[in-house]
């Protein structure tokens, strides 16, 4: 049994405790928390033991009825391995503090690369994983792009990549963020941290990324162009190879979904946990080829998708599962695979009897 602690419990952090408390070979040793609020309240009511970061705010959190288990040196201590989902900046000030206490931990995307010695998709990289005691989760985005670049790459080779990501403005907490009335490019600069972040993963990929921030929570939405080495002969290939990958999801046209609210929705009617969106979502129609140009366009659900490769990260730094096995597992577990749609031909509107 793998104990695992989680230090930081925001919108990663909770998500991680929820799949971890789901994996048949893990066991959630605590979660780590700096302010008494709702969030901690929702822990103690998840039954997961809550530790604290600074000692001197216990009596905060007894005031409101929240049991405090220890402190977050002791939670380091009883794990395993640590999974830190603070803010950015804050995981790399923590790595002393687990090298301190000869933990492995799992850092996420916020930080830079250098604060890990792998930077981690389970789909691309799982090995390179199991010698580290430091890993890092490449970002939401990134994820997304690693997951579709790696089996174009794989089945047609890839000559370069351009994405341009429109990135939601903040998270539904986040009440504080802008834009509210503007589309603003962010960062103005080109390449975003995107590219050079997929570069940890494909070090040889040839990138652009551009990234722009609108007033919306839902979801990111990528704009991509690959220009394919050894293109296949129809783009219906492309969008096989893409469905036959787990954590994909081709949206169909007959689905009538139009855009990262209807994802979100159709995510609700499903009862999946707060809506979360695991698997990169592609709109089957965009999938586009002209000659060896492939255009696509993807949501990315930001709070989720870096979900489940924290599960399968924290098995490859502890080394008792392979990536084939670690990933299916985790699929099964958290329920990966899109309700309606995952198994779903891949068929256009135009075929059917169209009645609306
Ligand atoms: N929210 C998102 O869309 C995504 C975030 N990430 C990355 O995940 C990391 C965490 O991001 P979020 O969960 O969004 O942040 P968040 O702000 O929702 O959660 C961070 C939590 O850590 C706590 N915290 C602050 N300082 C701390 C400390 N010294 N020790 C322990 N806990 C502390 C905060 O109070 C908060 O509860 C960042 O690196 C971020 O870039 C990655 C993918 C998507
Ligand atoms: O990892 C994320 O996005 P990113 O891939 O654009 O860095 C998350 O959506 C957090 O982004 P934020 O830095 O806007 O909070």
């Amino acid at each position: 049994m793998l104990r695992v602690g989680i230090n930081g419990y925001g919108t990663i952090g909770k998500r991680v405790a929820d799949a971890v408390s789901a994996q048949p070979d893990m066991e959630l040793c605590g979660v780590a928390k700096v302010s008494p609020d709702y969030v901690a309240i929702g822990a103690v009511e998840a039954g997961y033991p809550l530790y604290v970061v600074d000692e001197t705010r216990i009596e905060e959190f007894r005031e409101i009825g929240v049991d405090v288990a220890g402190t977050v040196d002791e939670l380091v201590e009883e794990s395993d391995v640590v999974v830190d989902a603070t803010p950015s900046g804050i995981g790399a000030e923590n790595r002393s503090l687990y090298e301190r206490h000869d933990t492995p931990a799992i850092f996420q995307g916020g930080e830079d690369a250098t604060v890990a010695e792998v930077s981690f998709n389970a789909r691309v990289n799982y090995d390179e994983a199991e010698d580290a005691d430091y890993v890092r989760v490449v970002s939401c985005n990134t994820t997304g792009l690693s997951r579709l670049v790696a089996p174009l790459e794989e089945a047609y080779g890839i000559e370069k990549v351009r994405a341009t990501l429109v990135r939601r403005g903040g998270d539904p907490n986040q009440t504080g963020r802008g834009p509210i009335n503007d589309a603003v490019p962010d960062p103005v600069s080109i390449p975003s941290h995107h590219g050079p972040d997929v570069q940890t993963l494909f070090p040889k990929l040839d990138i652009d990324t551009i990234g722009l921030k609108v007033p919306t929570t839902m979801m990111h939405v990528h704009a991509i162009n690959v220009t394919l080495e050894n293109p296949p002969a129809s783009e219906d290939d492309v969008r096989d190879l893409l469905a036959a990958q787990e954590r994909t999801i081709m949206v169909p046209e007959y689905a009538r979904i139009d855009g990262a609210g209807t994802l979100k929705d159709m995510a609700a009617d499903a009862g999946r946990p707060r809506g979360d969106i695991w698997e990169n979502c592609i709109w089957e129609e965009s999938v586009t080829l002209q000659g060896s140009d492939l255009y696509c366009m993807q949501a990315i659900h930001q709070e989720s998708d870096v979900v489940p490769e924290n599960v399968d990260a924290l098995r490859a730094i502890s080394g008792h599962l392979s990536g084939p096995e670690s990933r299916s597992l985790t699929n099964e577990t958290l329920g990966i695979g899109f309700g309606g749609l995952r198994d779903r031909p891949v068929k256009r509107l135009d075929t059917q009897t169209a009645d609306d």
